[in-house]
């Protein structure tokens, strides 16, 4: 099922959690909300589930309005499960039966229910804990089993608001594979929030990065990447900088460019013009080069399988990136040449 958002508004006082949103999300897309901390995620979420009203604006799942002007259906008329962090599990039922419920409500019978539930449970790694009620459980053990109970749902749309953010690495790692094979299986319309981007750029068919109750830019993950709208979806995803540079010309797909420091430098680019404009230059943009342009090294942390580098051309107060395969000491010179970059669009 497609999800339809027009024009979606949610205010608290005076201030909006989500504000004008629009934006239709594909029939089974893995779509992912990403963005800091209040930008309205959830809201938006509980928005579409029917557990918050709208202000304005209107939610179609499939072409059906569920939400608008003088309507508001409840969240079990609306066809969707839900995993979200706070959601409630069925406190007087054990784990199995909390599972087992949606498939039994299906038409199955008890005893086929609660084998197939077990089954979720399995894959959730929650098999040891079917007895249990939800209130002995951990928080991270309980989104689990929100999790597990949304698969046997098979709901055609699936909502879930950091499903995973409870979880230790390794699990994480585990349920993520889960999520993917889950998706391709079911082919539910998946609506997932996070604020972590590693978590989104792995799992996600289209990205949108929220802010400030809206979307500022919806893509595939390595569009996200490599082609950023704004400098603020550039500064959210992955590693660079952001600096003001002058486009001097520009041809298929590419600018020519000064930077303040003087430096020339060929970008990307999709429709530049001659003037002022933002570049992105991520790590993999520079390189170390004997006939490069001398910086000083600021700082080197250690970024798993390399070092990076902040780096300061000599004279000048730009900052940028670098990766090394082994360590520099702050204060050390190195000669820097910039190989490539991304012009964000000018406004
Ligand atoms: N019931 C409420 N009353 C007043 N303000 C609220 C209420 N719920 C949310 N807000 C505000 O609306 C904004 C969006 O909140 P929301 O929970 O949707 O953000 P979020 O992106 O999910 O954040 P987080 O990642 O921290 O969970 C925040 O500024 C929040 O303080």
């Amino acid at each position: 099922m497609s999800i339809t958002l027009e024009n979606l508004t949610r205010r608290y006082g005076a201030s909006h959690a989500v504000d004008r949103l629009s934006a239709t999300i594909p029939t089974g897309c893995f779509f992912t909300v990403l963005g800091p901390s209040g930008c309205g995620k959830s809201t938006l979420l509980r928005m579409i589930a029917g557990l918050e009203p709208l202000d304005e604006g209107r939610i179609m799942l499939e072409g059906r309005a569920v939400a608008g002007p003088g309507l508001h259906l409840p969240p079990e008329a609306r066809g969707v499960g839900v995993v979200f962090q706070s959601y409630a599990l069925w406190p007087h039922m054990d784990v199995l039966g909390n599972v087992a419920f949606p498939i039994e409500a299906a038409g199955a019978s008890r005893s086929a229910a609660r084998a197939e539930a077990q089954q979720h449970l399995h894959s959730v790694d929650l098999a040891r804990f079917a007895d249990r009620r939800p209130a002995d459980l951990s928080g991270g053990q309980r989104q689990r089993v929100a999790l597990a109970r949304c698969l046997a749902a098979q709901a055609r749309i699936v909502l879930m608001d950091e499903p995973l953010a409870n979880l230790d690495p390794h699990l994480r790692a585990a349920m993520e594979e889960e999520m993917t094979a889950f998706h391709a299986r079911a082919g539910a319309t998946t609506l997932f929030i996070t604020h972590d981007q590693r978590e989104a750029m792995a799992l996600s068919d289209l990205v949108a990065v929220m802010r400030a109750g809206r979307f500022e830019q919806i893509a595939t993950p390595q569009d996200l990447h490599d082609r950023p709208a704004t400098a603020f979806v550039a500064g959210f995803i992955g590693r660079g900088v952001v600096l003001q540079s002058e486009v001097m010309s520009s041809s298929r797909g590419e600018a020519a460019l000064r930077l303040a420091t003087g430096l020339q430098v060929v970008a990307r680019a999709a429709q530049a013009r001659p003037g002022p404009a933002q570049v992105l230059l991520r790590p993999g943009d520079l390189r170390v080069d004997p006939a490069g342009a001398s910086a000083r090294v600021l700082a080197c942390a250690y970024r798993g399988d390399h070092w990076e580098a902040r780096v300061q051309l000599d004279d000048q107060a730009d900052v940028l990136l670098l990766n090394l395969p082994q360590r520099a000491a702050p204060g050390e010179s190195l000669t820097v040449a910039i190989t490539g970059g991304w012009v964000l669009p000018q406004g």
